[in-house]
């Protein structure tokens, strides 16, 4: 993935997808192979995201992870940035501001690597946050797919669960878990109340 592109300035690579689909596990590929490569690499992440290693590192479902900085808008980036850094990654880019589009197009402008992971979706199965602009002006986008732990199809969705149910559709967007609320679904096992049923339940 992403591995045909050549370019002598900078560019984004988008990677989206559900969750467990394997996003962090190609962000932490790239990364690794751009230090293999001796290149300069900054990496940060969403602080709402403190799961597995803690705050100071991405880490994938398996548990695989590498250092990075957190911040909590997308300014913070610029603030925070190394400004010898080559290549720049960031996770759980869905939790940033829309801020993050100018960012991390202002850097790969000026010459850098811009690498992104995000879920596309939320657990509604609607665009999340920056998501749709970033995947529309980034160079190389990858879609990944988890397996729908129903049916064992490939999974575009993630199905939030609260205490075991589909969650209501006014459910607040951002919601930080894992296995103990989410599962990756295929459309046709993803279930979502519709947000007109959400309107009929308070009349
Ligand atoms: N339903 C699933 N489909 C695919 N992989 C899964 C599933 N559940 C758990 N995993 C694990 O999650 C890993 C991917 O983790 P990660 O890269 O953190 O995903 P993402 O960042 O997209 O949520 C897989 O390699 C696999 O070990
Ligand atoms: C669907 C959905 C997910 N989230 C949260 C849950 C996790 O903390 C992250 C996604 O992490 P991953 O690296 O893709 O596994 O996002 C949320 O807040 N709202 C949602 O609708
Ligand atoms: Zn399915």
């Amino acid at each position: 993935m992403s591995g045909g592109f050549q370019a002598s300035g900078g560019w984004m690579e988008v990677i989206a997808g559900s969750m467990f689909s394997g996003k962090t596990e190609e962000l932490l590929r790239r990364v690794r192979r751009a230090t293999i490569a001796r290149k300069r690499v900054q990496v940060f992440k969403s602080h709402l995201d403190d799961r597995y290693a803690g705050l100071w590192a991405v880490s994938s479902h398996d548990r695989r992870t590498f250092e990075a900085t957190p911040v909590d808008s997308s300014s913070q980036i610029l603030l925070r940035l190394d400004p010898m850094a080559q290549v720049i990654a960031v996770d759980e880019v869905q939790f940033l501001d829309v801020g993050i589009v100018n960012v991390v197009a202002s850097l790969a402008d000026r010459g850098r690597r811009v690498i992104m992971a995000g879920i596309d979706t939320d657990f509604r199965g609607e665009p999340f946050g920056p998501m749709p602009q970033l995947m529309a002006m980034a160079e190389v986008v990858d879609k990944l797919h988890a397996i729908c732990v129903l049916c064992g199809s490939p999974a575009s969705r993630t199905q939030r669960l609260i205490e075991g149910k589909p969650a209501p559709y006014e459910s607040p967007t951002i919601m930080v878990g894992a296995a103990d609320s989410y599962e990756a679904r295929c459309r046709a096992c993803h279930q979502v109340p519709r947000r007109d049923e959400a309107q009929q339940s308070l009349l």
